[in-house]
């Protein structure tokens, strides 16, 4: 009965096991893309424009931004869309709100991964792997104390801005490097926290206690640009910045400098602003920068349970149940 209702998927990379349950359900049409361009430019937006017409769902694969002028060439019988990430700051909620549109994102599924990858920047920045790993590209192996050493993880103390299912999996993968302190900040406190052994804290105090400060926190107009000069200027000199987040959670300007300056004493990024990083971005140069290609989620199981998870949700959304992982019901 569903059959005849057309569902989009925005990009190539995603995987056989979601098409599989949503080819069982409804005529799927899939972008030959994938969600960059060659010099690191989103290039199908044309495509995916002359691919939605007429559809009821949209599996989006991409982190194109859902425009008015998608949904209008979309249609009125665009029912959901189905983002396959636990992040929509893409997905213009409002929008989606104001027309009908039911919307579901991907979380929990990725935490787990997400989380080791927020475990790998805080080794990769605290252990300094982007110069070392530099040294050896060099044949030049110099460390000691004048040249820079790294910094434990022992007995510091870990705060977590937002402790949701990412911000929980990262404490609960640290709690067997002997951490001495848990903070965490957020809109309020977390029942889970107890278990985790994780104190709760404003963001100010946090940022002044911190040696390793983990931002998992989804991008809104309130998070956007959180860290900036001011935010920076309060962290300790030895304080490491990770970012599994979004890269507007960050003035990448002001980290820069605080960067350059050594202000803080370094950040590991899984995500910039743009994505890619341009190749000549002044954030490359700094030796005390370790980034990821926004990795978090790219593993082949969570991949796989993100892409199930989403086609279950446009199954649902299309056949009037309720979804299971709504942003907007
Ligand atoms: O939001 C997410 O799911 C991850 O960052 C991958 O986009």
């Amino acid at each position: 009965m569903t059959k005849n209702l057309k569902v989009v998927v925005s990009s190539n990379d995603y995987p056989e096991s979601g098409l599989e349950v949503l080819r069982e359900h409804f005529t799927v049409v899939q972008s030959p893309y994938s969600h960059f361009g060659e010099e690191g430019a989103t290039t199908n937006k044309e495509e995916l424009l002359k691919l939605v017409p007429g559809s009821s769902a949209l599996v989006w694969v991409t982190h194109h931004p859902i425009t008015k002028e998608l949904l209008d060439t979309a249609g009125p019988q665009l029912k959901m869309v189905a983002t396959v990430s636990a992040g929509y700051n893409h997905c213009n909620v409002p929008e989606l709100k104001a027309r009908g549109i039911k919307l579901a994102n991907t979380p929990n599924v990725l935490s787990s991964a997400v989380a080791e990858v927020a475990v790998g920047l805080i080794l990769g920045a605290a252990r300094r792997f982007t110069e070392n790993l530099e040294q050896v590209r060099r044949g030049v192996w110099e460390i000691s104390f004048d040249k820079g050493l790294g910094q434990d993880i022992r007995d510091s103390t870990v705060g977590i801005v937002g402790l949701g299912g990412i911000g929980q999996a990262t404490v609960k993968r640290l709690s067997g490097f002997e951490v001495g302190k848990f903070l965490y900040t957020g809109h309020r406190e977390k029942p889970e926290a107890k278990a985790l052994n994780a104190e709760f804290t404003t963001l100010d105090n946090l940022l002044q206690q911190s040696d390793f400060i983990v931002l998992a926190v989804p991008l809104t107009d309130e998070t956007r640009h959180m860290i900036n000069s001011t935010t920076l200027g309060k962290m300790k000199k030895n304080a490491i910045l990770i970012n599994v987040g979004r890269g507007d959670l960050v003035d990448q300007d002001a980290l820069y400098e605080a960067l350059k300056n050594k202000n803080i004493y370094a950040a590991g990024l899984d995500v910039t602003t743009p994505e890619p990083l341009p190749k000549d971005h002044k954030l490359l140069t700094l030796p005390n920068l370790f980034v990821l290609p926004h990795i978090g989620s790219a593993t082949v199981r969570t991949r796989n349970d993100m892409a199930v998870l989403a086609a279950n949700n446009v199954i649902n959304g299309l056949t009037g149940k309720p979804l299971i992982t709504p942003v907007l019901p």
